[in-house]
């Protein structure tokens, strides 16, 4: 079997493309590969040091390219995925509220046994076990493998460890993937463990090897499910293994919640369960009617015993529910204004618990800020029901005279222990103290490309295709004569929008430029918006799927996120290549993205604040543009349709998996839609119930998280 492994293209902008579909591009570790190969042919050891993974080596690659094996056969599911008791009470203060350096790739000689080996998907390491044989001919991937079990398996798991002694570096083709980098760092590894004389044991079944050697095998389904939690693409990480407690510190109205809530919808939406814990509500819950601003007063004795208690409670909620294994980061919404108190988290998080703690100062001194974060979300705050505007922004800058009181900002000096950011005035300026791994550098990152300038976001997918029409899947067809028209509407409607500074983004599919060509508006065009890749499954109906790989078409109806067509794309894979887009969206102004009904999923998904499980089956029908306005701490959906007919081509979840005949229950196809499509609004990831449509007038709001 050969072992030509292609790999994908850099997902990109540009403003000139070839509409190629997945043509490639020299992979962004090229020069790192190549550099390597020189250093393996002119130093040994270097070669050695930098296959061993070594982090100064530069060989690392963290890009989110997915393998494309185009010799495997499509009924194998390529494995490539990798993808205590709380002492809070004492917490008595005052205020409120491995990317594995993946070695150097190694490709081992074709048609070895090894090579053998590493093209088998996950479920063939218990083929090569006699123990394992019985269960793993279920399997579908075993079907097509088994006829290699028992007796010759054995044979290639010993000429594994000798042949990967005679494969030559210069084999290595530097575009070979990072999920191949695994694979092949963990033969390298095997190789030298063979060295050590425990051959034998790489022969036997993986659950009886020695936990030492099960640690080196490829990734398996199995591996991939008992990770601590999965980083979208394959990603894994080794400092998230430890739970995180992000601590928001800041005056009230600095935008505390605002960055809570839309950290926590990132990492959520890439792949790191996270929850967001709300000192303003455990203090709501525990008390009647918020009345005024005295509350929060530092010398009101009982209101300060009833905040300690609220404070003692969500941070003990917080490492409880890291402790249980549901997420892996808590967001501790509160002012956490004294040092005292930080010292205190410090205490209980860090020492306590041994969870990592970053705090996240939000600082603003400019007036304007402060005084439109008031109006947009205090106002409409459940404190402050049917209480009039003018009230309310004076009761609540008493509020913060209250706290600035007893501000403490945190200092580099006293407090040069703690890791930490500060946001100064939303973003103007950054700094970051002690910064302590991959999450916080990535939680770093994110704020600081988030803004809060009003813009508004336009998601559409092209006009109807020839293959829509067809109801083929993929491909790169034209427009049909529908989405022409589509095409024409769509120009006229953003004309008369006359959006300040719009950006256009398409994907290089024919069918998405084909649908801009008269928006008068810069374009840009980005490979990663390109459809997920159906890989085995372009240009078939499905139908046809269910016909020629029934397996295949039934496991993505068991698992539509985490399932990757043969040699194609899954939605987690989607997801990790759409990051990049997701971060320039959050950067940018006005921009109407034209893409695809996976695509739009996931980048709706981020907006909407969905789970992996509604994603692939969100509701994104043609000829229809879905029109995103950030309000509060949601955004506002309208769907606007335009009156061109389309197909219909979304295919809800069945009952049965593998059943093309029935009607979906998902009760999720067609959720965002009015009963005539048309105009409808809803206010999500917003639990403020009477959001305004910006212009202070109520819309016809949905609340909905
Ligand atoms: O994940 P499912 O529900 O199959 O939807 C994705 C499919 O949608 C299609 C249409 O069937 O998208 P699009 O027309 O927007 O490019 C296919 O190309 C794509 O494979």
């Amino acid at each position: 079997m050969a072992q030509c492994c292609e790999t994908s293209p850099r997902y990109g902008i540009s403003s000139n493309p070839t509409p190629s579909r997945n043509s490639n591009q020299d992979p962004p570790d090229a020069p790192s590969a190549t550099a390597a190969v020189l250093l393996s042919t002119a130093t040994p050891g270097a070669a050695a040091h930098l296959q061993q993974g070594d982090p100064s080596s530069g060989s690392s690659n963290n890009n989110n390219t997915s393998t494309k094996n185009k010799n495997q056969n499509p009924n194998q599911k390529q494995d490539d995925s990798s993808g205590s008791s709380n002492n809070a009470d004492n917490y008595n203060k005052d205020d409120e509220d491995q990317v594995g350096t993946l070695p150097l790739p190694f490709i081992l000689s074709k048609k070895t046994p090894a090579a053998l080996f590493l093209s088998r998907p996950s479920s063939s390491y218990t083929d090569l076990c006699t123990c394992c044989n019985s269960s793993s001919s279920n399997s579908s991937a075993s079907s097509t493998t088994s006829s290699s079990s028992s007796a010759g398996a054995s044979a290639v798991a010993r000429q594994l460890a000798r042949s990967v002694t005679a494969t030559s570096i210069m084999d290595m083709p530097y575009n070979t993937s990072p999920s191949l980098r695994v694979r092949t760092t963990s033969l390298n590894q095997l190789k030298k463990t063979a060295d050590l004389a425990i051959e034998n044991e790489l022969h036997v079944c993986p659950s009886v090897m020695s936990e030492e050697l099960r640690k080196l095998l490829p990734p398996t389904s199995e591996t991939v499910m008992t990770k601590p939690f999965p980083i979208r693409g394959e990603r894994t990480i080794a400092d998230c293994t430890t739970p995180h407690v992000i601590a928001m510190v800041g005056l009230p109205a600095r935008g505390k919640t605002f960055i809570s809530k839309k950290l926590a919808r990132y990492l959520n939406w890439i792949g790191i369960a996270t929850r967001v814990f709300n000192l303003g509500e455990y203090r709501r819950h525990a008390t009647t009617a918020y009345k005024s601003h005295e509350f929060f007063r530092a010398d009101n004795e009982e209101a300060m015993a009833i905040r300690n208690r609220c404070a003692n409670q969500a941070l003990h909620d917080s490492c409880e529910w890291l402790l249980s294994g549901q997420g892996s980061i808590a967001v501790f919404d509160a002012t956490n204004s004294t040092r005292d108190r930080r010292q205190l988290i410090h205490d209980i998080v860090v020492k306590q618990h041994g969870f990592r703690l970053f705090f996240v100062e939000s600082i603003c001194d400019d007036p304007m800020i402060i005084e439109q974060n008031i109006l947009e979300v205090k106002v409409s705050s459940p404190d402050y029901l049917n209480m009039n505007t003018e009230l309310v922004v004076r009761d609540f800058l008493q509020r913060i005279e209250h706290y600035e009181e007893r501000y403490q900002p945190i200092d580099e000096v006293t407090e040069a222990h703690l890791s930490f950011m500060k946001v100064y005035n939303a973003g103007k300026k950054v700094v970051v103290y002690n910064n302590e791994g991959h999450v916080e550098s990535r939680i770093v990152y994110y704020l600081m490309n988030i803004h809060i300038t009003p813009r508004t976001i336009y998601l559409t997918r092209h006009g109807e295709s020839e293959h829509n029409l067809s109801g083929l899947i993929g491909g790169d067809s034209n427009l049909s004569a529908r989405g022409h028209q589509y095409a024409n509407a769509l120009s006229t409607f953003i004309a008369q929008q006359q959006i300040d500074g719009l950006r256009v983004w398409t994907s290089w599919m024919k069918r998405a430029i084909q649908t801009v060509a008269d928006v008068k508006a810069p374009q840009e065009r980005w490979k990663a918006l390109n459809e997920i890749d159906a890989g085995h499954c372009e240009e078939m109906t499905y139908e046809q799927i269910k016909e020629r790989f029934p397996e295949e078409f039934k496991a993505r109806d068991v698992n539509k996120f985490a399932y990757r067509y043969p040699r194609g794309e899954s939605y987690e894979d989607l997801v990790a290549r759409l990051e990049p887009v997701i971060m320039e969206l959050e950067r940018q102004g006005n921009v109407l993205v034209v893409s695809h009904q996976a695509v739009l999923r996931c980048l709706f998904a981020y907006f909407l604040d969905k789970s992996a499980d509604e994603l692939p089956y969100l509701y994104v029908p043609l000829h229809t543009v879905i029109k995103l306005t950030p309000v509060a701490y949601g955004c506002k959906v309208e769907h606007i349709k335009l009156p061109i007919d389309a197909v219909d081509t979304h295919r809800p979840k069945p009952k049965i998996p593998g059943d093309v005949s029935e009607p979906g229950l998902d009760g999720l196809s067609g959720e965002l839609v009015a009963p005539d499509g048309v105009g409808k609004v809803l206010i999500v990831g917003d639990d403020v119930a009477t959001a305004t449509n910006g212009n202070g007038g109520r819309v016809d709001a949905q609340a909905h998280q």
